[in-house]
Order: C-alpha cells, then sequence, then structure tokens
C-alpha cells in the first residue's frame, strides 16, 4: 500500500497516494485528516493557515474527531480530548480501488485522569478515486457500561462560501444555537454569510454541498444521528486566533455527529460512526 510517513508542520502524519494521483494526509495528532486531494489535483478540506500544530491544541481544520463530549455539552474539555493527543498508526489495507489508513487509541493513565473509562478508538480512513470515508469505531474493554457523544467535524473547502449553498436539510428539525431556537428548517438550500451554528436531525438522504465549480455529496452513518453545520463569519472569524480574519470564506464544516442521545455502550460492546464525501 503507498503509505508514506512525513513531516507536517513539524508533527507526525501519513499520506495515503492512490494511482490516480488522489491522497489523503492524516496526523498522528488527533488522528486527524488534513488534507484530502483528489487527482484533479483539487483540495476538498480546509486547513487554517494559522492552525496550531504544537502537539497539545486542537488543530483548526481537517477532520477533526470529537470524543467523547461534544462542545461544552459536559464536564469535559471543549469537543472531547481525543483531538487533543496522538493516536498511533496501525496497518491498514486495500480493497479493490480503495485503500485504508488506521490509526488506534488506547485509554491509559493520562487519559483515565481526564475520564476513567476503558476503551479503544479506531479510525479508518478509506481513500477511493472520488471519494473519502472516515469511520469511527469505539469499543467499551471496560467492565462498567459508559455514555458518549461524537462528530466528525469536517471543514469543508469551498472556493466562496457566499456562492456556495448546502441542499438536503429542508424539512429537516434544527436546533440554532447562534439565537437558541428550535424550528424545523423550510429552506430548500441552505446559504451562509454570518454566523451559523446549528445542530440538525440528520436527513436520510444525502447532502450536497454545491458550488459553481462543482458539487460534494455527504452521507453519514445512520448512527449518527444528527448533522451540525458550522461557519463562524466574520466577526467570530476575527475572534478566532487560529483562523485568518477572512477565513470563513473559504470554510463550511458539516459534521456527522451524536448528540441528543448519547451512546450508552455496555462491556466489551462496540458502536460505529461513518461519514462519506463524495465528488459529483
Ligand atoms: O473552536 P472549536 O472548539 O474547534 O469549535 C468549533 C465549533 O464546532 C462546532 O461543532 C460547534 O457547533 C460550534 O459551536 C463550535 O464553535
Amino acid at each position: 500500500m503507498p503509505l508514506q510517513s512525513l513531516d507536517f508542520r513539524g508533527q507526525p502524519a501519513l499520506q495515503l497516494a492512490l494511482p490516480d494521483g488522489s491522497a489523503c494526509t492524516v496526523a498522528l495528532h488527533g488522528a486527524q485528516v488534513l488534507s484530502w486531494m483528489t487527482a484533479d489535483g483539487i483540495e476538498r478540506l480546509y486547513l487554517s493557515p494559522d492552525a496550531r500544530f504544537d502537539g497539545r491544541s486542537a488543530i483548526r481544520g481537517g477532520v477533526p474527531i470529537c470524543w467523547p463530549q461534544f462542545n461544552q455539552r459536559g464536564l469535559l474539555p471543549k469537543h472531547g480530548f481525543v483531538r487533543n493527543i496522538a493516536w498511533r498508526a496501525e496497518a491498514g489495507g486495500t480493497d479493490g480501488p480503495a485503500d485504508t489508513l488506521v490509526l488506534t487509541l488506547h485509554d491509559d493513565e493520562a487519559t483515565r485522569a481526564i475520564w476513567p473509562h476503558a476503551f479503544h478508538a479506531r479510525l479508518a480512513v478509506t481513500l477511493a478515486p472520488r471519494s473519502l470515508r472516515v469511520a469511527l469505531h469505539i469499543d467499551n474493554t471496560g467492565g462498567a457500561p459508559w455514555s458518549f457523544a461524537a462528530a466528525l467535524h469536517s471543514y469543508l473547502r469551498v472556493d466562496e462560501l457566499t456562492e456556495a449553498h448546502l441542499e438536503g436539510l429542508q424539512g429537516a428539525n434544527r436546533w440554532d444555537a447562534v439565537r437558541d431556537d428550535r424550528h424545523v428548517d423550510l429552506a430548500p438550500a441552505l446559504r451562509f454569510g454570518t454566523e451559523f451554528d446549528s445542530v440538525y436531525t440528520a436527513p436520510a438522504q444525502p447532502l450536497h454541498l454545491v458550488q459553481p465549480a462543482g458539487t460534494l455529496e455527504i452521507t453519514q452513518s445512520a448512527s449518527c444521528t444528527e448533522t451540525v453545520v458550522w461557519n463562524p463569519g466574520p466577526e467570530l472569524s476575527v475572534r478566532l486566533e487560529d483562523l485568518p480574519d477572512d477565513g470563513w470564506r473559504h470554510m463550511l464544516c458539516v459534521e456527522a455527529a451524536r448528540i441528543d442521545e448519547p451512546v450508552l455502550l455496555a462491556p466489551g460492546g462496540n458502536w460505529v460512526g461513518w461519514q462519506q464525501l463524495t465528488v459529483l
């Protein structure tokens, strides 16, 4: 398998490349996908040029893994702790035209000091000629049940956000976190330009991020019962130190998440959640 270790802004990373020229790069820190380039040379994910690569902070961009907590809905660090620590690379595999890269994380003294549970997390990143799938596998390796929330917090790269729209959430239940308002979203397409932060009940059908340059299809596993859409807009962009002031114009986070009803995992139990991005 064409897997290469590399140094990415001072942090260890792995790169998977396919014969057609497509490639993805994943940092060990947070098991965070940093880049997905299709064969036409187009980067599909947004990574902030001001992202911190200090081996401690969460990296702004790519696909952060939020686990076992979403946002500030609990006592753990925001979005949980696994995006802030190094995972381990494991052997991946090849299946037809697709290659998979695997990273794992087990509980240890440091994780148990933050969250006192025994777990095994496995992130499988599968690259195919026009698609990328990120799958988070969680096992309860301890003797007591515990529960968690999760999100695959993808930063999708857009040329110009004000010329893009997101289709597929019409009719979905929405919690608008900016206005703290719950309603059914009636808009046939979402457009952006100011701060947008909403948790939707995940629809059964795929979403489409439509831009003049093309369309990206976004699907997620049924185990991810919510879809989060986030863009900081101009004002919050200025306040986020690890994002350029105009960073909001070049990204849209569409997250496959499990939030409202946390997963309760019995000893020996497991759970998988995934998101797939496909260039149409
Ligand atoms: O800045 P962070 O911790 O990476 O979080 C970014 C955003 O992540 C989103 O998932 C949340 O809905 C937002 O409320 C949050 O601001």
